[in-house]
């Protein structure tokens, strides 16, 4: 995270991110009153359109260059889409969101909504949301007080009628008088995600809202929120850099690095076909082999998210072996390296070179090859003490269906 952005509080921003000081629900209200019923027909049939965007920020340093954040990025959210803006720390994605929302002036481009640009809309104008990493309640108010922000001037009973749904929506029923400061942090996520939906905004805009939770309270939320979301029919740009999250809440995950987007996709096609190694390797594929005439053949090392193309289990290799839709590449085991905390193997196979597996790959001695040190390693879960060494003849074999090729 950026440490410089502009908070909700200085932007007079929707009260789909209020500021607990200085939040305007007038400025919404306004929002969404100078709408026409439903934005007219072209609305209807275009979402947000994102187009050769440009985001820079001053250099860092006198005589050093402008940081090109987003460097022409192009991308379309349609109605009642969620699309998964993925990518490491520093790529840009906040700054294209922020870009959307209105928060950052664009270098270059154009955002639209509808097939209109609202790049001269003002912010709390565009009735778009945006939810934070740290939801960023109101502590004075109780959480239906924090819901119900967004949704002043209308009627008591509506209101209630709304703040209720939206707590049932998000899995907190009867929660409305509690206070905020008795909310744990999964909690208080979920009521920020309830009132940034609540005055329906047209596009929701989420950055890394998860990303301040512990990782199994995160599965869940992820879920959680891809429901709502959908409950809803929010049209949603999303904002993450843990790709298990993106693929559970998106229906398309646009992939980016340093500024640009490398490619966007529905996540079991991001799966088979990652345009290329770069991609590959942020979502999670790991050894990468060179082979003649299919340029690049890559083991991925975790599941992948639709059952077609599920990742067996390091065990379930050897079956996947003996009923012929592995692949075996024999080698002489050349070095073993620890990368980021599990070992690795760095095998010489003849004919294709050094070939990095992961030890979560199978790996079995070669029948007939001198027995080497330990038993038959791995083939049936994490490698132990039979950790091949160096000069030990061994087999990789490499599951077809866990395999995809690159183009070139
Ligand atoms: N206000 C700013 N002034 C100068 N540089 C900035 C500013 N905000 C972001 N940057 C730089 O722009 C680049 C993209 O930052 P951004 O926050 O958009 O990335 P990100 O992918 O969202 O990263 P993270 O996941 O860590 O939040 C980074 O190099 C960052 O240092």
């Amino acid at each position: 995270m950026t440490t410089s952005r502009t908070t909700p509080s200085t932007t007079g921003l929707s009260p789909t991110s209020p500021s607990p000081t200085s939040g305007s629900a007038a400025g919404s209200r306004a929002g969404a009153a100078s709408r026409t019923p439903d934005d007219g027909a072209r609305d209807r049939a275009a979402g947000l359109g994102v187009r050769d965007v440009v985001v820079r920020y001053p250099a860092p340093r006198r005589r050093a260059e402008p940081v090109a954040a987003v460097d022409g990025v192009s991308l379309d959210v349609a109605r009642g889409e969620v699309l998964a803006l993925l990518g490491p720390s520093g790529c840009g994605k906040s700054s294209l969101l922020r870009a959307v929302a209105g928060l950052e002036p664009l270098a270059d481009g154009d955002v639209t909504w509808g097939g209109a640009s609202v790049v001269d809309v003002p912010v709390h104008r565009r009735d778009f949301g945006l939810m934070f990493q740290d939801g960023q309640l109101f502590t004075h108010r109780d959480v239906a007080g924090n819901i119900a922000y967004g949704l002043a001037g209308r009627p008591r009973g509506q209101v209630a009628a709304r703040v209720e749904h939206l707590l049932e929506l998000v899995g907190l029923p009867g929660a409305g008088p509690r206070a905020v400061a008795t909310l744990s942090g999964g909690e208080r996520q979920r009521v920020a995600l309830a009132r940034a939906l609540a005055p329906a905004p047209r596009l929701l805009l989420l950055d890394e809202p998860l990303s301040a939770l512990d990782r199994s309270l995160r599965e869940r939320l992820a879920l959680d929120l891809r429901a709502a979301l959908l409950a809803t029919g929010t049209t949603a740009l999303f904002v993450t850099h843990d790709q298990d999250e993106a693929f559970v809440v998106a229906d398309r995950v646009a992939v980016m690095s340093a500024g640009r987007l490398l490619q966007v996709g529905p996540p079991a096609q991001l799966w088979r076909a990652p345009a290329d190694e770069q991609v590959a390797r942020f979502l999670g594929y790991e050894a990468f082999v060179p082979v003649a005439d299919a340029p690049v053949a890559l083991r991925r090392a975790v599941p992948a998210p639709d059952d077609a193309t599920y990742a067996l289990p390091p065990g379930a290799l050897v079956s996947g072996a003996a009923t012929g839709s592995a692949d075996v590449l024999t080698g002489v085991v050349l070095a073993v390296r620890t990368r980021r905390g599990s070992p690795t193997l760095h095998v010489d196979v003849p004919g294709i070179g050094e070939v990095t597996a992961a030890t979560r790959a199978l790996v079995a001695p070669v029948p007939g090859a001198a027995e080497p040190a330990g038993p038959a390693l791995a083939a049936r879960g994490p490698m132990g003490s039979g950790m091949p060494t160096p000069g030990d003849e061994v087999s990789l074999h490499i599951l077809r269906e866990a395999v995809v090729v690159l183009p070139r």
